[in-house]
């Protein structure tokens, strides 16, 4: 593959990613007519995965994990009923719209790049789903809904029970989907240690307009079925035994250190470390009993609890959190562990950054935003000075990685 020529049409096509995800989308679905029924009915948040798909790829030509990523990718897009025509008939759009897009840059030699490394991409992930069925994976996990519990207006506890053995580390997350906002899914915590009984926790916060996190936390009921992908995610554990540990988790963040601290309290109830659990407000602490039990079978955990003081607003509560991080002690020598909103998570990180902790012994994992787009575009100057950041659902963090 000519790298540099994939990279520089790239950069020019990018700079006009509105455009040509508008017309990537209009020529699948216009040439493909059965296609437009495999996407969910409201586009918007779908709209810019692909582009952060193929800047994933396209930043990583060189990088010897890609083809793992695509295995990975390959498998996880089995739950979308990605059949090879469908593969082929993506290939033949996206390089229509690239076409349209790139404008002088769409050379001769561009576009023989380009299809041969579409071809590339699309072999491999074909190879990872042709894998993963071989080896009996189903496309995904059929899950009943055994528990539906409401906190306030705004949070859902739920407790499904996959149909089928549904293998996870603690700390990973799940995308979700339910008939009741067919073909969109959006990803959640596994908030538990694997159990006996294969039930599994999922904690959801409802966001306003939110599509699918309004329609499990109103219109769900206990003996629906959900559809859970394939778990992914990083946020493992991997602290040697022994070496101190700082978990912080903001909201429903709360859900995959719940599943850390319970795995932590069968493997290793010795464990020193200290556990910051933050909310909006104190009605939305909902965690607090389940920590308070956690900390009861681990001795050497040490609960702080923090939330926005009353009528204030509830980023407050990150503040109040921050000043509570400056006063412990000893960050060096701690991994930590973190999950919360994005946002959160940047200005956290850095935080700790500043405090003396090794950037690379703090974990954690960033669910991928939805509805980018919905925002202003931005201008050709801006994205030069600027480039937005990249958000996407990254399979390749699927397995535990050390740093
Ligand atoms: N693995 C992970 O990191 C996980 C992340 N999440 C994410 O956590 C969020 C949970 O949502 P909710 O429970 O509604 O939380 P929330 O909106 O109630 O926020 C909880 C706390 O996070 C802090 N926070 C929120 N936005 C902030 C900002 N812009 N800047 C600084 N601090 C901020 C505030 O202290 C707030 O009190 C979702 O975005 C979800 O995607 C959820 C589960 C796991």
């Amino acid at each position: 593959m000519d790298a540099q020529l994939l990279r520089s049409t790239f950069a020019v096509v990018e700079r006009r990613a509105e455009h040509a995800v508008t017309f990537f989308y209009s020529h699948l679905f216009w040439h493909n007519p059965g296609v437009r029924e495999l996407f969910p009915e409201d586009m918007a948040p779908q709209r810019d995965r692909l582009f952060a798909a193929l800047t994933h790829v396209v930043t990583r030509l060189e990088d010897p994990g890609l083809a793992g990523y695509l295995g990975q990718l390959g498998r996880d897009h089995r739950r979308f009923l990605a059949t090879p025509a469908l593969y082929s008939a993506v290939g033949t759009s996206l390089l229509a719209a690239f076409a349209h897009t790139a404008g002088a840059a769409w050379t001769v030699e561009a576009e023989k790049a380009w299809t041969e490394a579409y071809g590339r991409v699309a072999d491999l992930m074909k190879a990872g789903a042709q894998e993963s069925a071989a080896a009996g994976q189903p496309a995904w996990w059929d899950a009943d809904v055994v528990r539906h519990e409401r906190y306030g207006d705004d949070l859902t506890l739920l407790t499904v029970r996959p149909r089928q053995p549904y293998p996870y580390l603690p700390g990973q997350y799940a995308s979700v989907s339910s008939l009741h906002v067919p073909r969109v899914w959006r990803t959640y915590s596994l908030a538990n240690a694997p159990r006996p009984d294969g039930t599994v926790d999922l904690h959801v916060s409802r966001v306003a307009d939110g599509l699918m996190s309004t329609a499990l936390t109103s219109r769900l009921r206990v003996g629906e079925t959900l559809r859970l992908s394939s778990p992914g995610g990083a946020l493992t554990a991997r602290t040697p035994p022994g070496k101190p540990r700082t978990f912080i988790a903001a909201g429903t963040g709360w859900a995959p250190v719940r599943a850390l601290l319970e795995e932590a309290a069968a493997d290793e109830p010795e464990l020193e470390g200290r556990l910051f659990l933050v909310a909006r407000a104190k009605e939305y602490l909902y965690g607090r009993a389940d920590a308070e039990r956690l900390s009861a079978l681990i001795p050497g955990l040490h609960v702080t609890c923090i939330t926005a003081a009353p009528c204030r607003p509830r980023d407050q509560a990150t503040e109040r959190l921050v000043q509570a991080l400056r006063s412990s002690l000893n960050w060096p020598a701690h991994d930590v562990y973190l999950a919360g909103p994005p946002a959160f998570l940047t200005e956290v990180a850095e935080e700790l950054e500043d405090l003396g902790t090794d950037p690379a012994r703090v974990f954690h994992d960033r669910l991928p935003a939805v509805g980018r787009f919905a925002e202003r575009p931005r201008s050709r100057a801006e994205w030069l000075i600027e480039p937005p950041p990249l958000h996407w659902h990254d399979p390749a963090a699927r397995a535990p990685q050390e740093p």
